[in-house]
């Protein structure tokens, strides 16, 4: 059996490193011959885990932030063999291991590839790009972008909300239009988020009806609001019942085209993406993953 592990020396606080020797003998002890790839730039891991599908990679294990793992998962989606897939958080933010219930704590995590419970999970397309958690549109998501690596890293989902309050304050209006399964929305929000899991800028259970593998967009309409409404969604994003706001509506749906009147910056799984017009769709139980079991 052959294992790739795939790690960003990089990411989070570096410290990869320090976890890498105990991850191969993980690996090792599990009986996989283990090839191991260090990324050194932007897109390396795309193109080390499109190699692991031609190779015919038993088990692909990656470590790093949401970007690398969003990296991975960008090389394993349009392959015809994609190997059982799983990875150790280091990032900051970590909204995908959040939400697959992989433990944060990269001791913890390294332990768990031990086990062999594996789910088939769902993956979003975006344009010809792939993403396994959040696509957020609106002047926020724009803010976000701009936080500072060095504020994520001290802050975590705290840059998040600041840059948020930001946005908010400064007010831009813009009529989107969101072509659905079920019929046409039009509507000046103030944030768009188009959901696969449960967990956004580390709020877990932020999207409480979103689970890994429903095949399903679900996609949240923030509404333009004042500040005091935006206090008490604040409120119930941390109490995980930010759907039952009226200041919130709800889709759910398989793909989705939205439009803006003026182009709008998206965020994909926490970096910078396109521009509207966008078309979304989810590739249900895409990619076979190993994830502890939830109890
Ligand atoms: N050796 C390297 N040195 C510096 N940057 C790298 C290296 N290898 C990859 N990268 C960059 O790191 C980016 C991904 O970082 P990653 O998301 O894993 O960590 P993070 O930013 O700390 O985590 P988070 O996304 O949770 O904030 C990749 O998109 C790539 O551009």
């Amino acid at each position: 059996m052959k294992a790739m592990f795939i790690y960003n020396p990089s990411s989070g606080k570096a410290d990869a490193e320090q976890f890498k020797e105990t991850t191969i003998n993980v690996l090792e002890g599990l009986g996989y011959k283990v090839i191991i790839k260090e990324t050194e730039k932007q897109n390396d891991a795309t193109v080390f885990a499109k190699e692991a599908c031609a190779e015919k990679i038993d088990f692909l294990l990656a470590m790093g932030g949401d970007g690398t793992i969003n990296e991975v998962v960008n090389g394993l989606a349009e392959q015809l063999h994609r190997p059982l897939f799983s990875f150790i958080p280091l990032g900051t933010v970590n909204d995908f291991a959040r939400a697959l219930g992989i433990p944060l704590d990269p001791h913890l995590a390294i332990e768990a590839v031990k086990m062999s419970h594996t789910q088939m999970v769902d993956i979003g397309q975006i344009g010809d790009k792939y993403f396994m958690n959040i696509v957020a549109i609106g002047e926020i998501a724009s803010r976000v972008a701009e936080a500072t690596v060095e504020q994520k890293t001290k802050m975590g989902s705290l840059a998040y909300l600041l840059e948020g309050m930001k946005a908010i304050i400064s007010d831009n209006e813009v009529e989107m239009t969101i072509t659905h399964d079920s019929g046409i929305w039009k509507g000046t929000p103030l944030l768009l988020l188009v959901a696969l899991t449960n967990s956004v800028g580390g709020f877990e259970k932020m999207i409480n009806s979103a689970e890994v593998n429903d095949g399903k967009l679900h996609i949240y309409i923030i509404k333009q609001a004042g500040l005091t409404s935006i206090a008490r969604m604040g409120a119930k994003i941390l109490l995980g019942n930010l759907e039952k706001d009226n200041g919130v509506e709800m889709i759910e749906t398989s793909s989705v085209l939205i439009e803006s009147k003026k182009p709008l910056y998206c965020n994909v799984d926490g970096d910078e993406g396109d521009c509207t017009p966008l078309e979304i769709k989810v590739l249900p139980k895409h990619i076979k993953m190993l994830i502890p079991l939830k109890d």
